[in-house]
């Protein structure tokens, strides 16, 4: 194409068969001013040498809403200006000088209501294979209420959820049985019997357990209940304990799920990696039967880790915050797994607040009001212990799930004293911040003092006194964090 190949071509020579720049086609309008209704994503690209930024973005902009490789006279039969999305803006990645940040907004009408699939297939269907870029990470995504509001949000919701569990006033506790794999049913039944007497609220099952040979699902389910009923005759309290419902199909899916429920659980269990939709379903399912909906999420940090290349876990949680799961393992920071403080605090954010401001040095890229959708309990889970609880309460608030599998089942004494050493540190630390104590500064000495009269908290301290998992995070914020960041 001759002349200037950036500005938008109109009339016959728009039209004219053959291939023109994108920018030239319309998706780059840089005076555009997005609508309160419109979509906005913004992207991390890395384009190819010699490819211009902006026509990168434009190009996003075409892959991820109309248009295809060649001009199609077909354009001409809809309200194309309208359907086309629009990158606006391209900002250069603080010391990543090979990488921008591309926003593109995307009328409505582009999408169906209430089905993340139909949002998806959109945002991160062919763009993420496209060519012209080296590599594309979609870092977050503005949605409009107009669009919030076609989503049923999590079935229960921290507030019900409480109410149902009559636990206020601290982080809920649980552990994950292990190992993983290969106990019989009856054994695993004694696992979260001891867990749940020894004063954890929840007990689940591990993200790879479903129907196998060594224990299906039927006697899992059965040996499970079981001994969430004695735990709760024994204690006096509410307990709970996750029940996997993950399987092969939707059908096997709601039929563990009904005879959980006919057990009389109060949660049901998922993995992210069963989709979209049917993790839609299974939270209408949850809404329906009065279910609190558990979501592991298994498989993400395929695609979220990187930072140049996927989909970053604050758009995972905005996903699931619409799609309707209860609760979402959102990351510990001083576990065993990737978590940056600054960037799981903006996860944190994401599941808990009515409306996020925008904070870059969180990652959040949107102001983002959640129009009234229940709030999501995030979970913290992987590699955590007793001795980490004043760091985890600072870190991670009031509202959160603590899981401590191999830090409850591994205990030197037992299950049941591994237990009772998370919730005693619990209390211990809750109690301190209560009475106005500095419990980041405190913590070692609250837990020691705790100790004093409970001695599995004490051989807890002891044995994994110095545990820590000190790497470098690599899914960290693009510009400079604030002080220390707490959720
Ligand atoms: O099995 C565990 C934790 O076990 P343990 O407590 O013994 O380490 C979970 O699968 C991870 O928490 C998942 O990670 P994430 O929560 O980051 O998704
Ligand atoms: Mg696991």
């Amino acid at each position: 194409m001759d002349g200037d190949d950036s500005k938008v071509l109109k009339g016959a020579e728009r039209y004219k068969a053959g291939v023109l720049k994108y920018k030239q086609m319309g998706y780059w309008i840089p005076d555009y001013e997005p609508r309160e209704t419109d979509i906005i994503a913004v992207f991390r690209i890395t384009p190819q040498d010699g490819v211009d930024p902006e026509e990168a973005a434009a190009a996003v902009a075409g892959e991820s809403s109309t248009a295809t490789w060649t001009v199609v006279w077909t354009d001409r039969l809809t309200a194309t200006e309208k359907y086309r999305a629009k990158a606006y803006r391209v900002d250069q990645v603080p010391n990543a000088p090979d990488q921008y940040f591309a926003y593109i907004a995307y009328d409505l009408d582009l999408f169906e209501n209430g089905s993340i699939a139909n949002l998806t297939a959109s945002i991160i269907g062919n763009v993420f294979g496209f060519k012209p870029l080296k590599a594309l990470r979609l870092e977050d995504m503005r949605l409009p209420t107009a669009y919030v509001k076609t989503f049923m949000g999590p079935a229960t919701g921290i507030v019900v959820e409480r109410e149902r569990l009559d636990k206020f006033g601290r982080p809920l506790l649980g552990a994950t049985v292990k190992p993983k794999l290969g106990l019989s049913g009856r054994n695993y039944g004694r696992v979260v019997y001891e867990a749940l007497k020894g004063g954890l609220d929840f007990t689940k099952d591990d993200e790879n357990i479903n129907s196998q040979p060594f224990m299906h699902w039927r006697e899992r389910f059965l040996y499970c209940m079981e001994a969430v009923n004695k735990a709760q005759a024994a204690t006096g309290e509410v307990k709970g304990t996750y029940l996997n419902v993950t399987a092969a199909t939707m059908e096997d899916m709601y039929e563990r799920a009904e005879f959980a429920k006919e057990l009389g659980s109060n949660i049901v269990m998922i993995d992210l990696v069963i989709g979209y939709t049917a993790i839609q379903s299974m939270a209408n399912w949850a809404r329906k039967n009065d279910m609190i909906l558990h979501l592991h999420r298994a498989g993400h940090s395929t695609y979220t880790r990187q930072k140049s290349h996927g989909v970053s876990f604050r758009v995972i949680a905005k996903w699931m915050r619409l799609a309707g799961v209860d609760h979402i393992h959102a990351g510990t920071v001083v576990g065993k797994l990737e978590g940056d403080p600054a960037t799981t605090k903006g996860y944190y954010d994401i599941c808990r607040e009515e409306f996020n401001p925008m904070c870059l040095e969180h990652g959040l890229f949107f102001d983002q009001d959640w129009a009234s959708l229940n709030k999501l309990m995030p979970v913290a889970s992987g590699g955590i212990h007793a001795g980490q609880m004043h760091q985890l309460i600072d870190l991670l608030g009031e509202d959160v799930v603590l899981q401590f599998g191999g830090g409850t089942i591994g205990h030197p004494m037992g299950i049941a004293a591994g237990a009772t050493a998370n919730r005693v540190a619990l209390e211990a630390m809750i109690l301190a911040r209560n009475e106005g104590r500095d419990i980041l500064a405190e913590g070692p000495d609250i837990l020691a003092d705790a100790a004093k009269s409970c001695s599995p908290l004490r051989a807890a301290l002891d044995v994994w006194k110095d545990v820590t998992f000190n790497y470098t995070s690599t899914d960290t914020p693009d510009f400079v964090p604030t002080a220390t960041a707490s959720v």
